[in-house]
């Protein structure tokens, strides 16, 4: 698509990164690549199959390497390399702070969804993102019945982890897991399940709650600036990507739950005040263990502590808003036959 707009979606996106007016071109084989926002690009194929796909990165400007994944996935489809033969929404989600380097502007934008950009007075730019971005996955996903919906939001860590890459499961009501879908992480190379312990404000729990659809925060490794991510630590999710949008009858190869570890939440560490401190080093890497009784964290009169034999850490963040997680602590867990389907 020489000499068009889409030449460099990600670039003209980061120039016009608060809106872009709509455009639509038209693909070489009969699709149409629909631009509805900055950072937002829908392909409806001419003939699409029965799964709706959405795809986003960079909701933490500074999460660089699943941009540049989905700009790889992005460019080979506009290329004709690959030919997307399923609905497919890319979302490239906070081109503000991707130009400040930033994981937030002035706010955490995967902390206000399912409506908590309109609670309280606060006005900004990622609220207004947020309910845009709510706006255009439920247009995605209302456009039609009965297809499967699928919503992987990538990401990268703050800090090294043990189990490089995992996947948050968000809340599911009690309703089963899909095996499929852990099949589909286990071939990405995404082997750590992480299972919600409740409903969040998150992209992925959005998606999940609202529209039914098989989404999770998939992280792939740690925050690095752009350009110095190495694209062999993707490529089995790019591959299973491109897979899925190439090939409407392309599944996961077979699986076994002993390929997946996976954890469940005990415990969540809320920020209350500027007094907020952990009890642990900086460089500890996600998942790392205590033994029950370990102090972990303090906030004036409050303070926290290891309740179980192994537990381990995730996301610790002493520098986030008050009010907000500071970290999960998790311990291993078993999926059995029964929670599947
Ligand atoms: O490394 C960190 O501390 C944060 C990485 C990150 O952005 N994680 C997501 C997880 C969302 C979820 O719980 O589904 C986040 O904190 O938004
Ligand atoms: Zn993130």
């Amino acid at each position: 698509m020489n000499g068009s707009r889409l030449d460099d979606f990600l670039a003209l996106s980061r120039a016009h990164p608060w809106e872009l007016a709509p455009f639509s071109e038209s693909l070489p084989d009969g699709g149409q690549v629909q631009v509805w926002d900055t950072g937002v690009l829908c392909i409806e194929p001419a003939v699409p199959g029965n799964r709706d796909l959405v795809l986003s990165c960079g909701i933490h400007g500074n999460e660089t390497a699943p941009i540049e994944l989905c700009e790889r996935l992005l460019n080979a489809i506009l290329s004709g390399r690959l030919t997307c033969r399923q609905r497919l929404l890319f979302i490239f989600g906070n081109p503000a702070a991707m130009n400040l380097g930033v994981r937030e502007v002035e706010e955490n934008l995967n902390r206000l969804f399912s409506g908590a950009h309109a609670r309280g007075e606060r006005r900004n730019h990622e609220r207004t993102r947020a309910a845009r971005l709510e706006q255009y996955v439920s247009r995605f996903f209302q456009a039609r019945d009965g297809a499967e919906r699928l919503h992987y939001d990538l990401h990268t860590a703050i800090r090294p982890s043990a189990y490089e890459k995992f996947a948050i499961y968000p809340f599911t009501h009690g309703a089963p897991y899909s095996r499929r879908q852990l099949a589909f992480l286990s071939s990405a190379g995404v082997d750590t399940i992480l299972l919600a312990h409740g409903p969040t404000t998150t992209f992925s729990y959005f998606s999940a709650h609202g529209f039914g659809a098989h989404a999770f925060t998939v992280e792939l490794g740690k925050v690095m600036p752009f350009g110095q991510n190495d694209a062999r630590r993707f490529a089995a999710m790019e591959q299973n990507l491109e897979q899925l949008i190439g090939d409407p009858d392309w599944q996961p190869p077979a699986f076994d739950l002993d390929q997946v570890r996976v954890f469940r939440v005990c415990q969540e560490i809320i920020k209350q005040s500027e007094q907020f401190c952990f009890h642990f080093s900086d460089g500890v890497a996600n998942f790392s263990a205590f033994p029950a009784g370990a102090r972990l964290a303090e906030d004036g009169e409050q303070q926290w502590f290891a309740r179980e034999p192994e537990e381990a850490v995730v996301f610790p963040n002493a520098g986030v808003a008050e009010g907000q997680r500071a970290a999960l602590m998790v311990a291993a867990t078993t999926l059995t036959a029964d929670m599947l389907v």
